[in-house]
């Protein structure tokens, strides 16, 4: 057998030690597959003494991060330390300096950094691999990448983030309260250092940034992506979504026309027969709509140590095989940003819910809004109430432009009938 490939690790929260556990447990038949034994030789993180419950004798304890990149001995350097600067960039790029290939899970990083990065690691002739930074376990980037290179593709979309996911999922089954379930997903060990990523949409974005580029050939643009997350749905909405008919999942949504790029990550009403509508608890799911593979679908664990060490591994697996090609989906510095599309173009249904007084005319205040707007309501439900005992006004349109329905909600800002801000949600189509 060949030389082994001899990494170094930083990091060594959720994700690193389930890298550790995995080459532990799975050792011999990693090593045959990959042609060479996988072995860690050297590792940072910031407390040398904590129990992580990993055997880590015979390996290198090294304090300062960043040098791992020139550590003796290395052949490639593992990333999961998290943070889109700071010391996850700095090891990033003194790796690829020091001529040495990088395994990253940290999609904040790529999302921020991917473009330079890329084009440092193509220029060097080293390999930059990051399928842990969507959707975890999922072989997702391989699958675009390399999987359904041949096509054209006209949208990608999916459930992205496992906590949201966690979250959304069990308040609809359980009925337990945002908090208590946000709680639960952190000890789990899927949350971000800062759950505000996780909950404000973020997270979902800068995945959906890296899908975006992997699917229409364009440079990872997140600044253009529209990102709103779960805080403002409320359990009143998960009620009366079921009601209609729907389920409520954060899903990231990016499409390729004439009018340019649209991206967006925004809480949606998603059908009860479509599937990502029976996506549950961490597992994530991407969809994507190629010209000649027709519709893909790949789920599976978007966020936890075993999925994600999985995606880590089989990087690693690759660079002991020889990995090749650009490290999106075409050479860094051919990738331009796409322009982007305008969201009030956009046609399809919407969910609306408004808390209101309860006193006459309310209804009718909010229907004549919609006329004038040129918003047409397909169904409403009037029956449930706010914790503060404003009553819930839910409704569905039919299709239409986007921009219909922002000039609805427009007429009604600032109405005396309304308790507090009314929620828009997309439906999802296809
Ligand atoms: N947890 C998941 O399910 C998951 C899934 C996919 C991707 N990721 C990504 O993987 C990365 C790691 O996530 P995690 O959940 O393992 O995080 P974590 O907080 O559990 O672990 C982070 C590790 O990095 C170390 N660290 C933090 N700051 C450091 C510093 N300044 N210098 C040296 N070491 C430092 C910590 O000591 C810890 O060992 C992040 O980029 C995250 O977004 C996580
Ligand atoms: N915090 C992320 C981890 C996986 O990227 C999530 O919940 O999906
Ligand atoms: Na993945």
């Amino acid at each position: 057998m060949a030389d082994p490939l001899n990494i170094a690790l930083a990091g060594l929260g959720t994700v690193g030690a389930g890298v550790v556990r995995l080459l532990a447990d799975n050792g011999d038949l990693i090593a045959r597959r990959a042609g060479r034994a996988i072995r860690v030789v050297a590792v940072s993180a910031r407390d040398r003494t904590r129990d992580r419950g990993i055997d880590l004798s015979g390996i290198d304890w090294v304090d300062d991060t960043a040098a791992l990149a020139e550590h003796s001995g290395v052949d490639a350097v593992v990333e999961v330390v998290g943070g889109s600067d700071g010391p996850a960039l700095a090891l990033a790029r003194r790796t690829i300096a020091a001529g040495r290939s990088l395994v990253t899970a940290n999609k904040a990083m790529i999302a921020h950094h991917g473009m330079d990065l890329a084009a440092a690691a193509e220029a060097g002739g080293v390999a930059l691999k990051y399928e842990a930074a969507v959707a975890g376990g999922i072989p997702v980037i391989k699958g675009l990448r390399e999987g359904a290179a041949a096509n054209r593709f006209a949208h990608v979309y999916g459930i992205l983030n496992g906590t949201c996911n966690h979250i959304l999922s069990v308040m609809e089954k359980e009925g337990r309260s945002f908090a208590d379930v946000l709680a639960e997903a952190q000890a789990l060990g899927y949350a971000e250092a800062d759950p505000a990523f996780d909950i404000d949409g973020v997270d979902a974005a800068h995945k959906l940034a890296i899908l975006a580029s992997l699917a229409f050939g364009t440079a990872i643009d997140f600044d253009a992506i529209e990102t709103v997350g779960v805080r403002h749905v409320v359990e009143a909405d998960i009620a009366e979504a079921a009601a209609l008919g729907f389920r409520i999942r954060l899903v990231g949504v990016a499409g390729m026309d004439a009018g340019g790029l649209f991206q967006r990550v925004h809480p949606h009403l998603v059908p009860h027969d479509h599937p990502l509508a029976h996506v549950s608890g961490s597992l994530n799911a991407v969809v994507a709509q190629g010209d000649a593979v027709g519709r893909l679908f790949f789920e599976g664990r978007g966020a936890g140590a075993g999925p994600t060490a999985s995606a880590v591994v089989a990087d690693l697996i690759d660079l002991a095989r020889g990995a090749s090609g650009p490290v999106l989906s075409m050479p860094a510095e051919t990738l331009e940003r796409a322009a982007v599309a305008d969201a009030g173009a956009r046609e399809g249904r919407a969910y609306l819910r408004f808390a209101v007084a309860d006193r006459p005319g309310v209804l009718a205040e909010i229907a004549a809004a919609m006329r004038d707007a040129g918003v047409s309501i397909e169904s409403l439900i009037q029956r449930g109430t706010m914790p503060d005992g404003s009553v819930v006004v839910a409704m569905v349109t039919h299709r239409g432009r986007e921009a219909c329905v922002t000039d609805a909600l427009g007429r009604l800002r600032g109405s005396a009938s309304l308790t507090g801000q009314p929620m828009w949600m997309p439906i999802l189509e296809d």
